[in-house]
This record gives C-alpha cells, structure tokens and sequence, in this order.
C-alpha cells in the first residue's frame, strides 16, 4: 500500500524516497522489462508454435535447422555446404529437413516430379535476390523470374539460339578464342619452362570463351593474364552473395533492394560497360569485332528484337548478354577445372584420355565438335566430372504446388513448403552409381563387359536422371549445349598440344561449396607434347 505525508496545503503529495516512487520505479520498470521481455516471448512463442505444428517436423535432420534457417545460412558460410549436407544424409537417409520449411531430398525417382517440364513445379524466393533494380523497379532476367508465364516470355524470343545447331555455328569463333589460348600457353610456360597456374588460366579462358561468343570482344583475360579489372573477384562475391541471401530470402530488401543505402554485391560494371558498348556499336553498324556470316549471340539477341518486338528492347539484351556471362563463364571453368584436377591425380585415366585423343587429333589445331563428341572415352571422363563435381553444389528448391508431393514412404509434403535435390548428393547417391560412387571413375559410364548395348543405353537412360548438373525441366539450363561444345573442344585440344602434369602430384586443390562449387590450385607444368 502506498504511504503520503501531509503537505502545506494539506494534500497528500509523494516525497522522495517515498513508496508511491518506488510504485512509480516499479511500474516503468515493469513497462521496461515488458518492452524488452514480451517480444522475447512473443518471437519464442511464434518460434514454439511455428516449430510444433509444421508439417515438416515429422521428418528428420539437425535440430536447429527445424527451428530457423540461420542454420543454413552458417552451412553457407561454413564452405563446405555439399559436404556437410552428403554427411546429413549418411546419418538420416533419403529425406532430410534443412530448415522449417525445407526438405533436401535424395530420391532421383522424383526428378521428374520436381524438375518437371508442366511448369507446377515454381522456384522458391531463393533466386529472387539475383536481380537488379532498373529504373526503381526490381527487375527479373531468366534465372531469377521465379513466376513460370513471365519467365516463359523472357526465354521465348531467345531459346531456339542455344540450341545445338545454333551454337555449332559459332564454331569459328570458339576456334579462335581456343587458338589463342594454346599460343598463350606455349609462349608463356611452354617456351620458358615457367609452372602455370592452369586452373587460374581456364577461367581466363572461359571468361574470353564467353565474351567472343556473346558479343565477338575478347576481355583479355588471357591477353593480361590476370583478372586485371576485377570482373572475376566481383562475379565469385555475386555468387555468394545469392547462396547468402537466399537462405532468408527477406534480407535482399534490406541489404540490396533499400532504395536508401543499398549494400548488395558490386555490379559487374566492367562487364556491363563492354556489353552496352558493343550493343551500340552494333547498332549503328561501327562495331569492327563483328564479321558478317559468323554469328553471336549479340547479333541473334537484336534479331529477336524483330521477331518478338512486343517482348525484347536494347534493354532486355543488355540482360541477356550479361546473363550469359554471369551464368556461363564460371559454370564451365569450375566444370573444366574439374576435369583436369581429376584426370590428373588418376593415372590411368590420364594415360587412356591421352592416348585416345592423341590417337585422333594433331597438336595446335582446335578439336573439331563433331570429332570430339564422337570419343567415347572422353564423353565418359565429362560425365563423371559432371556427376563428381558438379558446378552447382547446392539444393534447388522448387516450391511443391496444389496436391501436394508424395514421397516414396507415404508421407505426403503439403503444396507450399519447399523441396529440392543437390546435384552433388543425387550424383553421388549409391544405390544408382554403385558403392564406388564416391571415387571418381569415368569407368563407370562405359558399356560394361556382358552388358548388351541395350542395357546400357538403359542404365545410361536410368543415370541420366541422377546427373543434375544442369538441373532439368523447364528451368533446365539454357547453356549447357553451348557449355559442353566448349569443354569437348577444348579438352583434346590441350592434351594433343601439351604434356601437361600436376607441379605436386600429391598436392590437394581448395575447394568452396556454396552455389558454385568453387576450386582453386590446379598446378601444372606444361611441356611440349612428347609423343
Ligand atoms: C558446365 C557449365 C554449366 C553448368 C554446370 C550450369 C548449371 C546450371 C544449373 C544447375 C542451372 C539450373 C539452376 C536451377 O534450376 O536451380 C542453370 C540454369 C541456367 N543456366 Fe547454366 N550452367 C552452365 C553453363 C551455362 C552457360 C554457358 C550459360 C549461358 C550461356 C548458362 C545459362 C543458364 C541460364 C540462363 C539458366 C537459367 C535457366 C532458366 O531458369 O530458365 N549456363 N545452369
């Protein structure tokens, strides 16, 4: 009860020290620890309720990730996402929960479920936060559109120009860029005996792979011989960017999407610069890169500008140059680098991959497509690399529609949670590739001995489900036949130039696994070729 001391006038006024003050002290105390305490509880409380009545909370995996996708964000962080998530699925099998609403599914029998070609099957807001702002709005290219009409419009004017007569006609182009790089190799290693950082050197070449077929320029990786404007540096920290962002999606808007004080990754601006450059000297007919008769991508992305007028302007190829380079240059080094670093610590496939390429194509002359593609051995050895090593180690969520997903043990995921495969966990999964499927073995793609040609066009049919490499359905990649001519080109041509070795053998490369598969340390010597 609180105590009052007669005043002067008699009232009854609170004196210092008084009970009514320790009332008052205790009352904005209370509201104080009321402000702070009942937002704890009620976040608690929406954390508890959220956790308990998910319908996800029957299936298994670590405890934090049930409760907040924080736990991915750290998986990301960590670098060692396909790993750790492989090691997930050692311990709780085919279905694991990697966040409240998320399941990583390794059961290929669903790849056409999920990664389907009916359209039901929706990217999550994880792709979201690859988009730009242009004119104050948030704008969305073909890998980012996550609504299936709007992302069927951005690709129709363009689709058929990745198709592989399309690229093929790019022949010359891409004959150029390898030429130049096998020059490059010999006058700076070959000739001085020099070590070469050769898995630095396939990403220059990719990157000016991609310009010369984009919009006829080189950057002039290779002609520097270092990432000298930072392009490279940039695109990695873009890439981390959405692996980061996309676990809480949410966080774009404030870190990129604020029209305050934006802070996202930095603009490939360099890059841009070029593209808007050479769409202007196109234009206006100036451009002297350009050779009639030896088509780009620049040049069939302004045709679409007549064919499909009412959906492409210089704006949206602009887009498409820079999603060309953004999605296609690092995707095929890291796939390349893939293969060398591992044909070159397997002697046995070294010496076989040599000798068949050796056996069918002349040193400084740039393979032949069609020639490359028709060597067994070496389509085996991309395949595995592509199932060992995939360039894209993360999960791919796809939001599961009306009706639900029934998985093979009865339960059924509720349309509006998210599910996915890894390339790198599907590519790896035994019971498809056999108890070896951790080894890397171009063996294994072989007609086997006693298997008729039919069987093994079936178990190719059947694996070919498993290797995700570049997703499926759909959203399948747009530039996978342009990606694979590079790396079948490419591939026989340096082994029928060089001698090519690892430095230390016995040295392993650093690896990051976030959404690319990121490497680095491919020591090589190069020597001429020996025999
Ligand atoms: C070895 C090289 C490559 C690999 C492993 C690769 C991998 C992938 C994967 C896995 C996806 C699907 C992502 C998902 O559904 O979540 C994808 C999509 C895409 N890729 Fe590639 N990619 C490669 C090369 C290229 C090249 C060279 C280009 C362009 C010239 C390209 C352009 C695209 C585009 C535009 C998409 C989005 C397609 C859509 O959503 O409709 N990629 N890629």
């Amino acid at each position: 009860m609180a105590s009052a001391s007669p005043a002067a006038d008699g009232g009854i006024l609170p004196t210092e020290g008084s009970d009514l003050t320790a009332l008052l002290a205790g009352i904005w105390g209370n509201k104080l620890s009321a402000l702070v305490l009942g937002p704890t509880v009620a976040v608690f409380l929406w954390f508890f309720v959220a956790y308990q009545t998910s319908p996800l909370k029957k299936y298994p995996g670590p405890f934090l990730a049930g409760w907040t996708n924080l736990w991915r964000v750290w998986q990301v962080i960590s670098g060692e996402y396909a790993p750790r998530m492989k090691k997930l699925h050692e311990k709780y099998g085919p279905i694991v929960r990697i966040g409240p609403n998320l399941l990583d599914l390794d059961i290929p029998e669903l790849y056409r479920v999920i990664y389907g070609t009916d359209g039901k099957w929706v990217k999550s807001d994880f792709y979201k936060n690859s988009s730009s702002i242009i004119d104050g709005k948030i704008t969305y290219h073909m890998f980012s559109e996550v609504d299936p009409t709007l992302h069927a419009l951005i690709k129709r004017p363009v689709v058929r120009h990745y198709s592989v007569p399309a690229v093929l006609v790019m022949e010359p182009l891409m004959d150029t860029i390898i030429q130049e790089f096998i020059d490059t190799l010999q006058k700076r290693y070959v000739e001085p005996k020099k070590t070469c950082e050769f898995g630095e050197w396939l990403s220059y070449y990719a990157w000016d792979f991609m310009g010369m077929v984009t919009f006829s320029t080189k950057f002039g990786y290779m002609e520097k011989g270092h990432d000298f404007d930072g392009t490279l540096a940039i695109a990695d920290q873009s890439i981390d960017y959405l692996a980061l962002c996309g676990q809480m999606p949410w966080t774009d808007y404030i870190l990129d999407k604020n029209p305050i004080y934006p802070i996202g990754p930095p603009n490939i601006g360099n890059v841009t610069r070029i593209a808007v450059q050479n769409l202007t000297a196109r234009l206006k007919g100036e451009d002297k890169n350009f050779t009639e008769g030896s088509p780009d991508f620049l040049q069939y992305f302004i045709e679409s500008k007549s064919t499909h007028p009412e959906l492409v302007n210089d704006g949206s190829v602009i887009g498409y140059l820079l999603l060309n380079l953004i999605a296609g240059a690092d995707t095929t080094a890291i796939t390349m680098r893939a293969l060398f670093y591992h044909v070159l610590k397997n002697p046995r496939v070294f010496a076989r991959l040599q000798a068949d390429v050796r056996a069918e194509f002349a040193p400084f002359v740039p393979a032949p497509h069609t020639k490359a593609r028709a060597l067994p051995y070496l389509e085996a050895v991309v395949k595995e690399t592509l199932r060992y090593h995939p360039a894209v180690s993360m999960i791919m969520e796809r939001i599961v529609p009306e009706g639900g997903l029934t998985l093979p043990d009865g339960s059924v995921v509720p349309a509006g949670q998210m599910v996915g495969m890894n390339p790198y966990i599907v590519g790896r999964n035994k019971d498809v590739f056999g108890e070896d499927a951790e080894e890397y073995n171009p063996d294994r793609w072989l007609q086997r001995e006693g298997e008729s040609e039919e069987e093994h066009k079936e178990r190719m049919a059947r694996w070919g489900q498993s290797l995700l490499a570049f997703g499926g359905g759909y959203r399948i990649c747009l530039g996978r036949n342009l990606s694979m001519m590079e790396v079948y080109k490419v591939v026989p041509t340096l082994l029928a130039s060089f001698d090519i070795a690892l430095e230390d053998p016995n040295e392993e490369w650093w690896t990051c696994s976030r959404w690319f598969y990121r490497t680095k340390g491919v020591i090589c010597k190069l020597k001429p070729r020996s025999s």
